[in-house]
């Protein structure tokens, strides 16, 4: 939203920067910030589900390559989330320590499942947009420019140390750590731990891009997720389709690219085509549909994007 951005060429910010930490409790301007940032933050869940053609993934047209969830689960499982994004903001504003919101990360991925009978949609996008959320909150807590090299800076310096040492002791058999194991492929922790380089390198970058070229929302998005599915290790993929699936991923999406993404007069044929092989095979890049999301989030929060 234009009034959360903190620099030049949007529009100011509604709020003074928030400084003490008591402000979060009652009705102030700290909870109302949180509020905001809680609110993008589903959003963002609700672009990344909206978003179509998306290769293989879950949108409010179909299923994709999923029997097991639609976008009536997505749906329930994003209002399970509204208030976890508000206490992460939260924390993040009072210097939360990483346990505290490993804590809160573990708690929401209970009540995610609780709301959509034990399927995971969202356990990437707790855990990255949760950490996104905390550090935007840190930052606006210390009067830091709400700009994206700044909030990745942050995230890493106060939970960087504790996010590189975070292996085996949440979901010690995940389907993250099996793909770990069978084809060395990295995954959500290693992204965490670098910072989301992804986010902030890959797929924010290629948004900007495509929106500084003229094109829709719409259009920008589709371009991220594809920069994102020919760049990322997506543990999803190899679950689904080892080595072969994430080649073939990888390989489709750049040849996406490589014909100027959204820029060409045919994408949307060819992300359609893209979406029904993905589905006939059962490919899901369900890491690079989390990773667009966290992206939707930041371009919100630091470009007052709907
Ligand atoms: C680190 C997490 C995500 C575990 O990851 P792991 O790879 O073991 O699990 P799993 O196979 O279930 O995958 C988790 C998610 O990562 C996404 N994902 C897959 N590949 C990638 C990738 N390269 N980059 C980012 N996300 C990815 C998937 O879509 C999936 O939703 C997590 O469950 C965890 O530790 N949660 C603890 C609580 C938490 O969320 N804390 C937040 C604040 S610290
Ligand atoms: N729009 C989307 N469609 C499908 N998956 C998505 C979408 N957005 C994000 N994802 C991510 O993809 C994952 C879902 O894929 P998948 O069903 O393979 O997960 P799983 O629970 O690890 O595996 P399985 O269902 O095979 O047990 C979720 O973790 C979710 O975070």
């Amino acid at each position: 939203m234009a009034e959360l951005t903190m620099h030049g060429h949007a529009a100011k910010p509604a709020w003074a920067p928030v400084g003490r930490p008591s402000d979060l409790s009652g009705a102030g301007a700290g909870r109302a910030f949180c509020q905001q940032v809680a609110r993008l933050a589903v959003r963002s869940l609700h672009a990344e589900l909206a978003l179509y053609p998306k290769p293989g993934l879950v949108s409010l047209v179909d299923n994709g390559s999923h029997t097991d969830m639609d976008a009536a689960t997505f749906m329930r499982s994003m209002f399970a989330l509204r208030r976890y994004f508000l206490r992460i903001v939260a924390a993040g504003m009072q210097d939360a320590s990483f346990h505290e919101l490993k804590r809160l990360g573990i708690e929401a991925e209970a009540r995610m499942l609780r709301a959509t009978g034990g399927i995971n949609t969202h356990r990437g996008a707790i855990f990255c947009r949760g950490l996104l959320c905390a550090a935007i909150g840190h930052c606006r807590a210390q009067g830091i420019a709400l700009e994206p090299v700044n909030i990745q800076a942050t995230l890493l310096a106060n939970w960087g140390r504790e996010l590189g040492a975070h292996s085996g002791d949440v979901h010690a058999h995940s389907h993250g750590v099996e793909a770990r194991q069978r084809y060395a492929a990295s995954g959500a922790r290693e992204e965490g731990a670098r910072g989301f380089p992804s986010v902030f390198g890959v797929g924010l970058p290629a948004l900007r891009r495509a929106l500084a070229a003229g094109r829709a929302l719409r259009e920008a998005r589709i371009d991220a997720l594809f920069a994102l599915m020919a760049h990322i290790s997506d543990t999803n993929v190899y679950h689904r389709g080892g080595s072969g699936g994430a080649l073939a991923v990888r390989r489709q999406a750049r040849a996406f690219i490589a014909r100027g993404a959204t820029a060409a007069p045919d994408w949307e044929a060819r992300a359609l085509a893209s979406h029904r092989s993905f589905s006939a095979a059962r490919l899901s890049p369900g890491g690079a549909a989390d990773l667009l999301g966290a992206v939707c989030l930041l371009q919100s929060v630091c470009d007052g994007a709907p």
